[in-house]
């Protein structure tokens, strides 16, 4: 009966625009000093388990891949192969592998990743003016995109922007990161270009096939902000999904969280310094007819005592209204291997997913 009554008291439409319009995210509650997280954050205690044990045949496994790609100069053809080989295997098994020798600076990497950190504790009140959920604007900046939406909210916050291929007006960026998410934006997408190579060469393809079919045209850049969780064991960084892009470069800080779902387990992906998270796809599943996996992962609470960020590059095709057509590659299918999937815009696909929710 108690119960009950406090289920009918607890208005949480309210509680959400409460939050929502304090315009300082979850920073804002933890710069608060709350103790005790929100309802509206509490996750349901089975989405949050990791009950499956292991299938005997993955018991070796520990985590995704690690791929030498040779600084993007391979001197020799066998560490090349060696390096498409891997791709291929891990583009099959996990959809996910991580990038050693990749050619950007671990000095670029760190200046991003200060930039994220800089831009979510500035002061509130330059923070806020970027805050909202008008996603036609270059910049947002906001605490879980489907707030109003999703059974439960997310601790953490993020800001994204389209940075190719019309990139942003440098005065539409917030002074604190601009000049370094230009830089590091240019870098994702040239070494975009070159794992859409390897990437088309793995489906033994001539490797300008998924450059030349608008695969790395466009880059959308999320960064995100997981402040530290006070009850983390309620809540999630960010709730199990996979991403829409061809293509995700997804940049991660020391502190972990982040887990991979492989045939029903979910395995950590320990931070590796100076390396970079490489992940397919939807777009990327649907054009290779399954035979690239595009991987469900999550980001656990942070149990830190500093806040964890990341920066995620989505390799879509650029232009919003794309009329290009993409089903699965007429290469990859015959008649053994029918294609899965009909042919879709990305308008079409965006505006199913959207629907959707994650
Ligand atoms: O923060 C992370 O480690 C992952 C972020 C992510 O999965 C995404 O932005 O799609
Ligand atoms: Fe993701």
């Amino acid at each position: 009966m108690e119960t009950m009554t406090k289920i009918a008291s607890y208005d949480r439409v309210s509680e959400l625009k409460g939050f929502d319009e304090t315009k300082t995210g979850v920073k804002g509650l933890v710069d608060a000093g709350v103790s005790q997280i929100p309802r509206f954050f509490h996750h349901s205690s089975d989405k949050l388990a990791n009950h499956k044990p292991l299938s005997s045949d993955l018991l070796h496994l520990t985590t995704i891949p690690t791929i030498d790609i040779g600084g993007r100069i391979f001197k020799d053809t066998i560490m090349r192969k060696n390096a498409i080989k891997g791709i291929k295997e891990a583009s099959e098994k996990w959809g996910f592998f991580q990038v050693i020798n990749h050619g950007v600076s671990v000095d670029l990497l760190e200046k991003m990743k200060d930039g994220v950190r800089g831009f979510h504790e500035q002061s509130p009140e330059v923070r806020k003016q970027y805050y909202g959920r008008d996603f036609s604007k270059e910049f947002v900046y906001t605490s879980n995109f489907d707030l109003y939406t999703s059974p439960a909210a997310c601790w953490g916050d993020s800001f994204t922007c389209y940075m190719a291929p019309n990139p942003p007006k440098a005065h539409d960026l917030p002074a604190i990161c601009r000049d370094v998410m230009i830089e590091y934006s240019k870098q994702a997408m040239n070494l975009g270009e070159f794992l859409f190579e390897l990437l088309s060469e793995a489906l033994g393809l001539n490797s300008n096939h998924l450059n030349d079919i608008d695969c790395s045209m466009g880059l959308r850049m999320l960064c995100h902000y997981y402040p530290p969780c006070p009850e983390p064991d309620l809540t999630i960084g960010a709730g199990k999904h996979s991403d829409s892009s061809f293509l995700t470069v997804l940049l991660l800080d020391l502190i972990e969280g982040l887990q991979v779902l492989r045939d029903g387990y979910w395995f950590d992906v320990p931070p590796v310094p100076g390396a970079l998270i490489i992940n397919v796809g939807d777009l990327l599943q649907l054009i290779t007819n399954n035979k690239f996996i595009s991987s469900e992962h999550r980001v656990l609470a942070n149990r830190a005592t500093r806040a964890r960020v990341s920066v995620a590059c989505f390799f879509t095709t650029g232009l919003r209204h794309n009329p290009r057509m993409y089903g699965p590659m007429r290469e990859l299918v015959s008649e053994d291997n029918p294609p899965k999937y009909r042919e879709i815009t990305i308008k079409e696909f965006t505006t199913h997913r959207n629907a959707k929710g994650l």
